[in-house]
């Protein structure tokens, strides 16, 4: 069989989210026909989302290509490891990390890092998330897990806590969260990274990292002493939280840490009972700011009830209701996040990056 316009139609499909077709993308490892079937595998260097389902609308393009009854998708998923922005030694066994950071507190950022650690999980990926909020670490609270503690067997390092699929450590598990606020500067930034480096994540395809929020002296060491890979700023849609998101951007842009998007929360406020939806503090911000600062608008979440109160009983809406509405714009955002970071970044050998320095 020919496979080149197999090959053509497939250099012809870019899937949502990404800038590249499939062939200059590099991920079709092989196609060839097996009876009256075509079988078509891909190696992914990244989490997906939907790819399944998009790649179902070629077949009978495919089909009539072939000249065969069906086609077998083979998806594999080995998430890269791109190079990190700055010259921070690599964490063992961890191949990105990903900044979750904003300009104010209080506008979601601990909510939207733990649903989009959790959300890239569902994808398929290995994730960990480190809460390095050291002025309110709310992740153990968030997870369902506050009363959990690292395990450590040989009093030198720490096993994360699991909960819901991911791995974690906050500060919050080894000092609870009211002593943790009166440390200063170059105390948490230590402690951080002590935390960072000694805790035993395993191999893991993504870590997030939730940073404190502001723009300040702490956050700015904190990005430069963890090997980060890009950053995400949150935001709520006020002008004065969007100025200082453009703060967020800026002092990412100071250390050369590339920012892979702006999520807006709280974005409209949708009735439960008749779906009406209203935008509670102005349209149209995130969008103006991406679109002047350069950077992806990666999603949008409404204002909801139900996502506070499951973020306050530990099951976050993407762990509590995977299909639901809510986890599905998440996960959106978690499919938009790995292909702009891959996308974006240097694909470096793993084997050699992610080993103990
Ligand atoms: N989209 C949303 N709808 C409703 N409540 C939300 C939403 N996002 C966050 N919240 C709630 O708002 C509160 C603050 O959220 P969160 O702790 O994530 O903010 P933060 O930006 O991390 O704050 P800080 O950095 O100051 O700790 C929490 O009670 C959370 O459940």
């Amino acid at each position: 069989m020919n496979i080149e316009p197999i090959r053509q139609r497939l250099g012809r499909f870019s899937p949502r989210h990404w800038p590249h077709d499939l062939v200059s993308a590099g991920v079709v490892r092989n196609i060839e026909r097996r009876g009256d079937a075509l079988h078509v595998s891909l190696m992914l260097p990244f989490a997906q989302g939907t790819l399944t389902d998009e790649l179902q609308t070629l077949n009978a393009e495919l089909c009539a290509l072939a000249g065969v009854q069906s086609v077998n998708w083979q998806l594999h998923t080995e998430v890269a490891t791109l190079a990190h922005a700055n010259n921070a030694p690599a964490v063992a066994g961890v191949r990105n990390i990903i900044a979750v950071s904003s300009g104010k507190g209080g506008v979601g950022k601990s909510t939207t890092a733990v649903n989009l650690a959790l959300a890239l999980n569902h994808l398929g990926a290995r994730v960990g998330l480190l809460d390095a909020d050291v002025y309110g670490p709310s992740i153990p609270l968030m997870l369902g897990v506050a009363g959990e503690r690292p395990a450590s067997d040989d009093g030198k390092t720490m096993l994360p806590v699991e909960a819901h699929g991911i791995k974690a450590n906050s500060i919050g598990f080894l000092v609870g969260a009211d002593d943790a606020t009166v440390w200063r500067g170059p105390m948490a930034s230590k402690a951080l990274s002590q935390i960072l480096r000694e805790t035993r994540w395993g191999e893991l395809d993504y870590l997030v990292v939730d940073l404190p929020p502001g723009t300040g002296d702490i956050q700015l060491t904190i990005a430069q002493q963890v090997p980060t890979t890009a950053a995400v700023v949150v935001t709520t849609p006020q002008n004065v939280a969007l100025a200082d998101a453009v703060k967020g951007i800026n002092m990412f842009g100071k250390v050369n840490i590339p920012v892979l998007g702006v999520i807006e929360n709280m974005s409209y406020h949708q009735c439960g009972q008749c779906g009406h939806r209203e935008s509670l503090f102005g349209e149209g911000g995130g969008e103006h700011l991406c679109s002047e600062h350069g950077v992806p608008l990666l999603g949008q979440m409404p204002l909801s009830a139900t996502l506070c109160r499951q973020m306050d009983a530990g099951t976050p809406v993407v762990a509590a209701e995977p299909e639901g509405e809510m986890a599905g714009l998440y996960l959106a955002m978690a499919a938009r996040l790995a292909a702009g970071l891959y996308f974006s970044g240097k694909a470096v050998p793993t084997t050699l990056y992610t080993r103990q320095v």
